[in-house]
């Protein structure tokens, strides 16, 4: 299979969120980078939040991934998907590519970054960085050493941090070279999410 279309060389700021409501108010903030991540619901009740989530990013010209729901995605015209390892034994990257949407995959070691680069994705995101409490996690944190040791083969594709990446640890993880920070409770869980998200933006900057 070709490769899956570009995406801009550096992703910036990339909020991960559960609801059109959230990606409504980041987009107000000037985020250009965004994933609206549901979990385990079915197809129905998933289906009119993407389908507005999609139509809020097209109107702020925004990049906005849908995590899983990759069939709704193409349905309605996603900017792209972001799909895990598990995600990748079930589903169909062909039909992905056919429907032109940009597509992220996630990592957690070498042969997960490596079966990853194979798929020549639009990028390669590389988790998790530090303890995070969002997602139960089976492997270990990678830490900065491991980030910066990936970041080495990934010269010539866009990369995504993710796993506790605060306000704090947002420096060392950006002094890597990594193209994007991708975050959860440093915005959702922040007692002034306006602040955080600005603060985050400084930092990373919104991308290209
Ligand atoms: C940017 C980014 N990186 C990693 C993930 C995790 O994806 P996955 O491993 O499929 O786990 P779930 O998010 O589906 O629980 C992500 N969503 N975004
Ligand atoms: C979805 C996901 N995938 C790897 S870590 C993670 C959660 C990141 O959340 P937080 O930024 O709150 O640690
Ligand atoms: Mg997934």
């Amino acid at each position: 299979m070709p490769a899956f279309p570009a995406t801009v060389p550096r992703l910036g700021l990339y909020p991960v969120v559960d609801s059109p409501e959230w990606i409504e108010r980041l987009l107000e903030m000037g985020v250009r980078t965004l994933q609206l991540r549901i979990k385990d619901q079915p197809d129905e009740v998933a289906e009119p939040a993407i389908a507005q989530a999609i139509a809020l990013g097209k109107r702020y010209d925004a990049r906005l991934f849908i995590n899983d729901y990759w069939q709704l995605a193409i349905k309605h015209q996603a900017y792209g998907v972001h799909l895990g390892q598990e995600d990748l034994d079930v589903a169909d990257l062909a039909r992905i590519h056919q429907a032109g949407l940009r597509l992220g995959l996630s990592t957690h070691d070498d042969a997960e970054r490596d079966r990853a680069l194979a798929i020549q994705p639009s990028y390669i995101a590389l988790g998790h960085i530090f303890p995070t409490q969002t997602k139960e996690m089976p492997s270990a944190p990678q830490g900065i050493e491991q980030l910066t040791r990936h970041l080495t083969h990934l010269s010539h594709i866009p990369t995504v941090a993710i796993g506790g990446i605060s306000i704090a640890r947002a420096p060392e993880v950006l002094a890597t070279g990594v193209g994007s920070i991708a975050v959860v409770s440093a915005i959702t869980q922040a007692d002034d999410w306006r602040a955080a998200t600005r603060t985050l933006l400084a930092l990373s900057g919104p991308g290209d």
